[in-house]
């Protein structure tokens, strides 16, 4: 009897496996130098994990026997791992295009939100929409990020501040998370905005007291399953100090810590990101030195999101500094209703472009380095065996087109491929 498999991807002209060593994140040099066959094939099984990878000689003779569901013809083509977001904010009603135009104009984001507006426009709408509406937007997007070649995505809640609100948004993730084909890792950001007419630390105390137990029960009786846990450590939102209470309580109820800090002011965001051995620390753009230094010791991957100081027009993120600090860099879409981009690809062009990464460097960002900030970097983030079968094959034979090709990965990308399953199959591509 043969031997079956669920997919072969033959004769690629790049296969960019990333790492080849179970790298669980890569840094300086290792970020250079990722691994890159010319003229190779990769076999994923029947269970989604993949199976072999090598030159397309030694894969025909290796699986000469073997029988394969799918077969994708990939000559002149070229394979990358699936691209994982590391910091998204996708259940919501309410777009705020009007703002854009405000911003346009002036006004800051800081402006916005202590008039009433920004999260808190969000919040008012998201409350008042149903669970069904809540879902049928959210498996849209999720939809659109697919097809940029997304396959693992973080989504936050954060958009309903109150319990209620919170844990409807959860069961909107945990609906995706248990129907959709596409990865998630689920984070709740109960604490992303202080709720009207109460004080940072009587918030943080009603989200230890009340938000997390139910969060605990949820967990228990397997009806809603989270994986991290973030605060908004900002002035005029968190402080430190209610950012602290909140994570330490997240953390004794099994959460991974990563959360949103010095965005807009240096809040010693990162240094307690470091002491509280967070998984990762998203925006600063506003980090110290000493923050830098410490993030680097504790390996607290720094999610950097070139979107948000595009769009706000906040001086960017010093990847450069983070990067020869030894600081784990992840890159996430950051997509919002004040950063409306689902495409990693854009993201890593910015990134390239605006936070001076080279393009190794980029793509190490957007697989490797984001799955170790969700804490799945032994099972995704590289083309290796063992791995999930996650890929995104473009239309061009080197993979660099799909950065360089600047919102160009509509037309580029041929297929993306979850657990060795099409789910993605583009008939728009064209020639370069
Ligand atoms: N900075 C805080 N949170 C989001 C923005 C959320 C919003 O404005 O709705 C961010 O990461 O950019
Ligand atoms: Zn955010």
């Amino acid at each position: 009897m043969p031997c079956k498999y669920r997919l072969l991807l033959k004769n690629a002209e790049q296969l960019v496996l990333v790492c080849r060593n179970e790298e669980q994140f890569l840094l300086q040099e290792g970020m250079q130098h990722l691994a890159v066959l010319e003229k190779a094939s990769l076999v994923i099984g029947n269970d989604g994990f993949i199976k072999a990878v090598g030159p397309t000689e030694t894969i025909q003779n290796q699986f000469s026997q073997a029988v394969f569901e799918t077969i994708i013809d990939c000559t002149g083509k070229s394979v990358l791992p699936g691209f994982v977001d590391a910091h998204t904010h996708p259940v919501w009603a309410g777009d705020r295009v009007h703002e854009f135009a405000m911003k346009l104009a002036g006004a800051t984001y800081m402006d916005i939100h202590q008039a009433g507006g920004g999260i808190h426009f969000t919040v008012n709408h998201t409350e008042a929409a149903s669970e069904e509406t809540l879902y049928c937007s959210f498996k849209q997007r999720l939809e659109r990020m697919l097809r940029t070649g997304t396959t693992l995505v973080e989504c936050k809640s954060g958009y309903g501040l109150q319990l209620e609100s919170e844990l409807k948004m959860l069961r909107v993730i945990e609906r995706a998370y248990r129907e959709m084909e596409i990865g998630i890792s689920a984070t709740y950001c109960g604490a992303h905005s202080v709720p009207k007419g109460k004080s940072a630390e009587t918030a943080a105390t009603e989200i230890i007291e009340n938000h997390l137990p139910a969060l605990k029960e949820l967990a228990v009786n397997e009806e809603v399953h989270v994986d991290n846990i973030d605060v908004f450590c900002e002035k005029g939102v968190f402080d430190l100090q209610s950012t602290k209470r909140i994570l330490q309580a997240g953390k004794a109820i099994g959460l991974n810590l990563n959360f949103h800090g010095d965005e807009l002011n240096p809040m010693n965001s990162a240094e307690l990101g470091a002491e509280l051995g967070a998984l990762a620390v998203s925006h600063l753009e506003e980090i110290s030195d000493e923050g830098i230094t410490a993030m680097a010791a504790a390996k607290c991957s720094a999610v950097l999101l070139p979107t948000t100081a595009y769009i706000l027009r906040l001086k960017q993120p010093r990847a450069r500094d983070m990067l020869n600090a030894g600081v784990i860099v992840s890159l996430g879409s950051d997509f919002n209703p004040n950063a409306y981009c689902f495409s990693m690809p854009m993201v890593m062009h910015l990134a390239c472009v605006n936070l001076k990464m080279s393009l190794n460097e980029a793509l190490a960002a957007a697989t490797i380095n984001a799955a170790y900030s969700l804490g799945k970097s032994h099972t995704h983030g590289s083309l290796e065996v063992g791995k999930q079968g996650d890929a995104v094959i473009i239309n061009a034979p080197r993979w660099e087109h799909l950065i360089y090709q600047f919102g160009g990965h509509q037309e580029l990308i041929k297929y993306v491929v979850i657990k060795g399953k099409i789910v993605y199959r583009n008939e728009r591509v064209l020639g370069l």
